[in-house]
Parts: C-alpha cells; structure tokens; sequence
C-alpha cells in the first residue's frame, strides 16, 4: 500500500486551512479498530494478528490506541485473548494502550496485564445498558464509581464513553438531556474525557449539534469526544459539526472496521484513514501517517478476508 496515498491528500489542504478559523489545529484519534472494531467479529481473529495490527497502528503515528477490553468473554469471546494481547504488543513510548473495563473485576485484570489506562462505558438509553452491561444506567454508574475509586488509588486514567447518544436500538430517539446527564455523572466522577458514541451511526448534522449543545453545557468541550458509526453515512458530516463546535478528539476505526454486538444493525465506525484525510484536507494535524495507517489497514482487512469500508483506501488502491 507505501506510495498509493492520493497526492490530493496533501496538495488539497492549504485553501480550507485558512478559511475555516472555526476548527482546532490540532485534532487527537483515538483508535479503537482492535477493540471496537473487532469485537463483532464472528470469527476468532488470531491474537497474533490482533498484536501486528496494533504494532502497525502504533507505527502509524497514532497516540492513542484502544487495544482490546476486559469484558466477560461469555458475552464477547472475540476479546478473551485480552492479556495475551497486552503481553505482546510492543509498546511504543508516546502511545497510550487503553482498554475497556465495565466493572471492578475488569479494572483489576487490565491493571495485572499492564494496562496503563482504561475506558468505562455507560450509555443515555436504558434498554441499551440492560442489553449491552446486564444493568441499569443508575446501576452502571454505581460500578463506574467503583472503578473510579480504584483507579484513583492506583493512579490509572479513566476515559468515559456514553453510548446511543442520538438513538438507540431498543428505544429509538434519545433525548440530549439524558446524553449530558450520564456526560456529566462521568466527568464529575473523574473521567478526563468523555467520548460520546453514535452507537448505531443514526446521527445527522442536526441531531448531533442538539446533542452537543446539550452536553456542552455540563462538560467542558476540551474534555468531550465523538465516536461516530457511520451506518447511515454522515459520520465524517457529524464529525465536521463537532470540530466545529470546538471538539478536538475524534474516535475512529482502521478500515472502518466495527460494530456492537448488542445493537443489531450497526455498521463500523467511521474509518480512520478517511478521517485523517479529511483533517488534513482541512489543514488540521493528527501526527498520523496515512500511508503507514492504510498499510496497517490493507494487513487487517486481509486477515479478514474482507474488503476495507474506508473510501480513501478504496480510492487509493484503484490509482
Ligand atoms: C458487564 C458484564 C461483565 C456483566 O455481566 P453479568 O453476567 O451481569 O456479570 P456478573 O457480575 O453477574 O458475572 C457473571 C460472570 O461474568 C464474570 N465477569 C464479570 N465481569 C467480568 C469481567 N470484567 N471480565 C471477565 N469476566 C467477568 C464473572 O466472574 C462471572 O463469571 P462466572 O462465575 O459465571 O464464571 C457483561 O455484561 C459484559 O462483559 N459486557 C460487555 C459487553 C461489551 O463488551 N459490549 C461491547 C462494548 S460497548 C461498545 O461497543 C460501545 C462503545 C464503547 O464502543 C461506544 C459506542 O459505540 O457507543
């Protein structure tokens, strides 16, 4: 894949740069595809593979990746291989390796395989949080609590996602006051940052800036983040909305991989190389090296035997 990056990709920016005075510098990915994007997957995906990904991640120049998650593996057993995982990736410095933890005995086991820190996940629909974490949103918050206390003793940062932020499988709309009620529990608790995640990829421009609007009002917007899917196709478009809104951190997804597995229908995140082709169609840096992340890309969707869902990939393979 080395040399078929589009040469529109840097020759396309300056133009926007200029014009947009709205949108951050700067732009963080937080990469969830060995987490987010491959939990869905049927198939167990050799753990092997699960560390090259990741070390090819890493090269790309990313500065966070979400390398698997301590769940039960009776509910994901895609991530079973979680400490195995964190045993042999290499870990490059100036790299964060989060993980997801939804509860205490989670908590314990990522800090004994070396996770340096973690990721609660709560969600604004209660059907969701039956579904996905087996309790409420109220009960969900009680553990996170715990989680919290122990993480403050051991020194571990803690990242907050809150799913279904506009609409959820099971409940449909949700309104933006339940979103910035869980956003706010999450950041008071001590959460550095709160990931909002369009779970089912539902969002539109104009649900995401209600969202937003709401939530900005009880979070500061240098700790929110978007987690977009990109199931209807406006991801990038949610994504532009919230930069523009002062957002700086953006999840996304190598190749667009991705799904939940407890909200039926839901497509990958968005991908990341069209992301950070897009940042950088803006002017906008993400330290990313787009030639080395479709690399890394091409590798994963290989294993898979599968073709990438990212349009620059695709885009880049045909020139
Ligand atoms: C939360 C639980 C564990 C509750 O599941 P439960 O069955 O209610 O748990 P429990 O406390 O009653 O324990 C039952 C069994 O699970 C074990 N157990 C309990 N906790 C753990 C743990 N941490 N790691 C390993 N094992 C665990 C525990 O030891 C026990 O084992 P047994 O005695 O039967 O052998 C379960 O529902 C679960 O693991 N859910 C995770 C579901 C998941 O991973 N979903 C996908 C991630 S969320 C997502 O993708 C959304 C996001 C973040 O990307 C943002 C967005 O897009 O919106």
């Amino acid at each position: 894949m080395h040399g078929r990056v589009c040469p529109l990709a840097v020759s396309v920016p300056c133009c926007y740069a200029n014009s947009a005075q709205a949108f951050p510098g700067k732009v963080k990915i937080v990469e969830v595809g060995p987490r987010d994007g491959l939990q869905n997957e049927k198939t167990l995906v050799p753990t092997e593979a699960k560390i090259k990904l990741i070390n090819m991640l890493s090269e790309s120049g990313l500065s966070v990746i979400e390398a698997t998650s301590f769940v039960s593996p009776k509910w994901v057993p895609q991530m079973a291989d979680q400490v195995e995982v964190m045993k042999g990736i290499s870990r490059k410095p100036g790299v964060t390796y989060q993980v997801l933890t939804p509860n205490l005995q989670g908590f314990q086991a990522a800090v004994k395989a070396g996770a340096p820190e973690v990721a609660i996940f709560g969600a604004a629909s209660e059907l969701f949080s039956k579904k996905n974490i087996n309790c409420s949103v109220d009960e969900s918050l009680q553990r996170f609590d715990e989680v919290m206390k122990a993480a403050k003793e051991a020194g571990v940062p803690v990242r907050g996602y809150v799913s279904c932020v506009v609409g959820c499988p099971y409940e449909g709309k949700v309104a933006p006051e339940k979103v910035a009620h869980v956003a706010k529990r999450l950041y008071s608790m001590g959460c550095y940052e709160i990931s909002l995640g369009d779970t089912i990829g539902v969002g539109t421009p104009g649900s995401m800036t209600k969202m937003l609007e709401a939530v900005i009002k009880e979070v500061p917007v240098s700790a929110l983040a978007v987690h977009c899917h990109d199931t209807y196709g406006q991801a990038l478009a949610n994504i532009l909305v919230a930069l523009q809104m002062g957002i700086s951190v953006v999840d996304s997804s190598v190749a667009g991989l991705g799904g939940c597995p407890y909200a039926q229908g839901a497509s990958g995140n968005v991908s990341t190389e069209d992301v950070v082709y897009m940042l950088h169609g803006l002017g906008i840096q993400t330290g990313v090296d787009l030639s080395k992340l479709m690399d890394a890309g091409a590798f994963i969707c290989q294993t898979l035997n599968r073709k990438t869902s990212s349009k620059v990939a695709q885009a880049a393979c045909k020139l």
